[in-house]
């Protein structure tokens, strides 16, 4: 594999948790542990996107959040790249595209907190995303409500997996999502930001 792109070997299951991550925080860590738990993953890979298509604020450079990344979601099982960046990807569907014809005989699995399902029908293709991979969504404080009312859930409603059969999600044939339930951490990185530059502590 080339440099910067991730190891994974056939047969393996892997989360994609991607993010702006500006910067990573305990939210984050928690989403990934919880994910491998009830999806049954074998890695989280946390993809550190170059920029979220949909935001107009410009992040913190790329190798400032990796760094913080790497600090925060230490667990072996958990993967922080800049994938995005080599593939030179910025819309979801186009990064899994790559990654699925990269990595033949992996099964992926694409991750999201609840927040980012309430949008989701407004991501580049996102119909052609929930034909690729299943989808795993993660409740956060705040949006469990409108996530299960969102346009996306809605029309791919018939597709739900339920939580108690969450560890099937891998597997199960396409279109397939699975809402599931987890004790919350209420962190962003929008509170962070608030609180200070965050580059300028250890
Ligand atoms: N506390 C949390 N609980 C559950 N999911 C989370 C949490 N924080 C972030 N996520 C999820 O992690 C992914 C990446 O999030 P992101 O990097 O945008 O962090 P964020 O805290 O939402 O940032 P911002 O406040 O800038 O929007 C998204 O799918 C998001 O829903
Ligand atoms: O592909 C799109 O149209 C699209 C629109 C909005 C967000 N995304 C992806 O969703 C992930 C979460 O983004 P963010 O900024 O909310 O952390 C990240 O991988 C983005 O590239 C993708």
């Amino acid at each position: 594999m080339r440099q910067g792109f991730p190891i994974a070997t056939k047969g393996m299951v892997i989360g994609i948790l991607g993010g702006s991550f500006d910067p990573a925080h305990a939210g984050h860590a928690h989403l990934a542990r919880e994910a491998i738990k009830r999806f049954g993953l074998d890695r989280v890979w946390c993809l550190v996107s170059p920029g979220n298509p949909l935001k107009a604020r410009q992040p913190a450079p790329l190798a400032d959040r990796m760094a913080r990344a790497r600090k925060v979601l230490h667990d072996p099982r958990v993967i922080v790249t800049d994938v995005e960046a080599h593939l030179g990807t910025r819309y979801t569907a186009q990064t899994l595209e790559a990654l699925i014809a990269l990595y033949p005989g992996v099964r992926f699995v694409w991750l999201m907190g609840a927040d980012n399902l309430i949008q989701f029908d407004q991501w580049d293709r996102w119909r052609d995303i929930i034909a690729m991979v299943p989808i795993g969504v993660l409740a956060r404080p705040g949006s469990r409500g409108p996530a299960r009312r969102a346009k996306a859930a809605q029309v791919f409603w018939h597709s739900r997996l339920p939580d108690s059969a969450a560890r099937l999600l891998p597997y199960a044939p396409l279109p397939r999502w699975s809402f599931v339930n987890m004790p919350m951490i209420d962190m962003s990185s929008t509170a962070i930001r608030a609180a200070g530059d965050w580059r300028k502590k250890p």
